[in-house]
């Protein structure tokens, strides 16, 4: 939240949130939603469009891009000043069915690193049970909520995979092992790690194109889920501009 007026800065006391989304489309579809005029600021390797208190990032695909992508937006306005209260990880999905269905839009209260870890003999490790790091964020409950009640959002799990589940049987083993999982994306987890480092709060909000599962890209609803998505971010945008940090771990 910006209090103080400096030139180059936002005279606002709504929150600052960066929207991180894999491609340029996906962004697009969440500006959108916002009447504000868009203007593009320049970071190392990345343009941020900025409308009103939101910035959004076309981060790149996969968990390690859309991290280092947000940690340039993020140590960027740390170093101007003007951190940001609330990072939002958002795009399309493939969702679990019947639990998710295409179109429909999923608040995490769950950012999973589904396939970080080891493959053995007795099935995969997560990388904590091999005594390292982390494999899943958690959103702040209060606004998961928030979230969802605005926008009719599906809450759970949405993991993240660096590759993208192509067969029935890796979605049944995701499932068992993720029973609360909704939805699985590319880049929830790196965006969420590289807000983890800056203290700074997340969420991810995905809409649906596709079941989880056998791979038919072709089916992929993806201007469905785009459409979703814009008018998920128009019913979420009060509940995101009012974000304060003392809903924090609420
Ligand atoms: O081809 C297009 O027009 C197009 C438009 C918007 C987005 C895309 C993408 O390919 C985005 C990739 C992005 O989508 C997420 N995603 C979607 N479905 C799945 C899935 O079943 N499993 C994993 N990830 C999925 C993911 O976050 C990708 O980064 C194309």
């Amino acid at each position: 939240m910006v209090l103080q007026a400096r030139e180059g800065f936002l005279i606002t006391s709504r929150a600052h949130v960066l929207v991180a989304t894999a491609v340029p489309v996906e962004r697009d579809a969440v500006a959108e939603a916002f009447t504000s005029p868009v203007v593009e600021v320049t970071l190392p390797g990345r343009t941020l469009h900025r409308t009103g208190t939101l910035d959004l990032v076309a981060a790149g695909v996969g968990p390690a891009l859309a991290a280092s992508s947000t940690a340039s937006a993020l140590t960027a306005a740390a170093l101007r000043g003007a951190p940001y209260d609330l990072v939002v990880c958002a795009g399309i999905a493939g969702g679990f069915a019947p639990h998710a269905p295409v179109g429909s839009l999923v608040v995490a209260d769950d950012i999973v690193a589904a396939d970080l870890g080891a493959e053995t003999p007795d099935g995969f490790l997560p990388v904590t049970e091999l005594g390292f790091g982390t494999v899943g964020h958690r959103p702040p409950e209060s606004l998961v909520r928030d979230l969802a009640a605005a926008t009719g959002a599906l809450t759970g799990g949405v993991l993240t995979v660096s590759t993208v589940t192509g067969s029935a049987a890796r979605a049944a083993e995701l499932r068992s092992r993720h029973p609360h999982a909704l939805a699985e994306a590319m880049e929830g987890f790196g965006v969420a790690e590289a807000a983890a480092a800056h203290g700074t709060p997340v969420v991810e909000i995905r809409a649906v194109s596709n079941p989880v599962g056998p791979r038919d890209r072709v089916a992929w609803r993806i201007g469905d889920a785009l459409a979703a998505l814009t008018e998920g971010f128009g019913k979420l945008a009060p509940v995101l501009e009012s974000w304060t940090q003392h809903d924090r771990n609420q």
